[in-house]
């Protein structure tokens, strides 16, 4: 889902304000014709404008998108609803039940992705990605490499050298932020630094200095900014108010393929004789593209693609898997017991010895704490938003093929229907005798951090692998508590790319004396 907020659209709004009035009293009597003529029997949502449908309700409110999900509209519709952002149909819906019905029984109709905006064409090379995909055979030749070539189980096992550097260098990296900020420091900085640096590596194949990561990150980030949606992606009839900002598409763009580029064709050179680079890894997934075979394409991905493909493989990972460190380490801050219980387990475990990923793996109360946090703290909020292959019905709703379908994470699992005291943090929920839930979704529905069906989070895995280590270690190394000292952590949350802490956590760290 974009991260759709007030203030991504308030620049624009007296602007547009005028213009839009004339234009929807023209297109008024046109449009009211056309939809008696559709007839859909869409499900509820609020009544909207004429051609801006709800959008300047979202707007108004002052909410983000999801604090207008949440609190408005789910409360009023139910667990499906719709709402018109000028354009485009928004069919969000919120409940297990709707969430199996539309992914797992309809799983083939609702596994494609919605018609893009200018801006994500352009950066998805025109929907050159696994995520953005159409259902179909693009889709299925990207997903199938990305999945056999970096993140089954036997690829991920080859890159553990590269997750144990990136775990020493986390630790030494809060360690020395810690001594010069009077034992404090930012956490979400250092775990995103950390799974970055991971993907990068596994990227593009070799270790990058801190300035080549600082360069990359900084692209990546203004590159995240400029895919923010704007006015005219829900009413193109607007798009000439915005011929500056299309240009700067344009630059940012020719700018992350000058940045990646170069890292793409030193990888095709040191693949020649690969013993000629000392630092370089057996594998990379550049490797796996450069000759890739795409079912129904005769050629193989162009330079401006191999950079699409190796942004989504980095994206995909950094930011989600940082902002869950980022609530673990909230959660273990705000509850001193349960971080004595997963301290006790590391100790239990590995004694002295510093805990590994197979160590990790085996820890139950971590594996309970994981999902709790999964489940409370999903990283984002939407799922990626999905469209259907043909019209067809959820719910006994009509859902036509142009409509954006939504998944509200939160709406499912805090559902107090399905969770016993739902608000409340507790990873004893999950061990013997309590409550069970199938994070893929085979066995039922309750929680979808990752999405459930065909197009269910290929790094699912890896990201675990991530999340288990990095807790693991950061809770054996340091012994956390809040700054300022005895203050109350604020879990207050705020919509980036991902629902992060809306005051960055910052933390004070004793490291254990063993
Ligand atoms: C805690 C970490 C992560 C979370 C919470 C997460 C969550 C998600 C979610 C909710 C989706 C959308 C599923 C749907 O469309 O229904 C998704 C898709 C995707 N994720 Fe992740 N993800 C994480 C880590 C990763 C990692 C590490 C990678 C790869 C390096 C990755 C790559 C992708 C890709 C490529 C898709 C698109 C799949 C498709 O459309 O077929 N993710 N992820």
């Amino acid at each position: 889902m974009d991260s759709l907020t007030s203030s991504s659209l308030s620049p624009y709004y007296h602007l547009i304000f005028t213009a839009l009035a004339f234009v929807a009293s023209g297109l008024v009597f046109l449009l009211t014709r056309k939809s008696k003529a559709k007839k859909l029997n869409l499900p509820p949502g609020p009544p909207g404008w004429p051609v801006v449908g709800n959008l300047f309700q979202v707007a108004r409110s002052g909410k983000p998108f999801f604090e207008y999900v949440r609190d408005i509209l789910l409360p009023k519709y139910g667990p499906i609803v719709t709402l018109r952002m000028g354009t485009r149909t928004m069919i969000i819906i919120s409940s297990a039940e709707l969430a199996h019905e539309a992914l797992i029984e309809k799983g083939q109709v609702f596994a494609t992705r919605p018609r893009e905006n200018p801006t994500r064409i352009i950066f998805s090379c025109n929907k050159f990605t696994v995520n953005a995909a159409l259902y179909g055979p693009v889709w299925r030749s990207l997903r199938r490499n990305m999945v056999q070539g970096m993140l089954s189980s036997a690829r991920l096992k080859q890159f553990g050298t590269v997750r144990n550097v990136a775990m020493d260098r986390l630790i030494a990296r809060i360690k020395s932020e810690a001594d010069a900020n009077n034992g404090t420091v930012y956490v979400l900085r250092n775990a995103r630094f950390a799974v970055f640096c991971i993907l990068l590596t596994m990227c593009f194949g070799v270790e990058l200095d801190e300035e080549m990561i600082e360069k990359v990150d900084q692209m990546m980030k203004v590159v995240l900014l400029v895919l923010d949606p704007r006015l005219d992606d829900y009413l193109p009839l607007l798009s000439p108010f915005f011929s500056k900002q299309r240009k700067r598409v344009k630059i940012v763009r020719n700018e992350q393929i000058q940045t990646l580029v170069p890292l793409i064709e030193k990888r095709r050179s040191v693949l020649k004789n690969l013993e000629s680079d000392p630092d370089a890894m057996p594998f990379s997934y550049l490797d796996t593209l450069f000759d890739l075979n795409i079912e129904g394409r005769k050629s193989t991905p162009t330079n401006a693609e191999i950079v699409t493909l190796c942004s989504e493989f980095i994206n995909g990972g950094t930011d989600t898997t940082g902002t869950a460190i980022e609530w673990a380490i909230a959660r273990v801050i705000q509850n001193p017991q349960i971080q004595t219980k997963l301290y006790e387990e590391i100790r239990s475990t590995v004694g002295d010895k510093k805990v590994e990923e197979k160590d990790a793996e085996r820890m139950v109360y971590l594996n309970a704490f994981v999902k709790e946090l999964l489940r409370k703290h999903p990283p984002t909020y939407f799922s990626l938003t999905h469209a259907v292959t043909e019209p067809t019905k959820l719910a006994g709703y009509d859902v036509p093929t142009d409509a954006n379908v939504e998944i509200f994470l939160p709406g499912i699992s805090e559902d107090p229907k399905i969770w016993k005291d739902p608000a409340r943090f507790d990873p004893d929920r999950f061990l013997t005798g309590g409550e069970e839930a199938d994070i893929t979704g085979t066995n039922g529905v309750k929680m979808m951090p990752f999405g459930i069906g065909r197009r269910i989070c290929p790094g699912l895995s890896m990201a675990t692998v991530h999340v288990n280590l990095m807790i693991a270690r950061m809770v054996q190394e340091f012994e956390w508590s809040a700054y300022p000292e005895g203050s109350k952590v604020d879990m207050g949350e705020k919509l980036e790319f991902t629902v992060v802490m809306k005051n960055a956590l910052r933390a004070k760290v004793k490291p254990r004396v063993v």
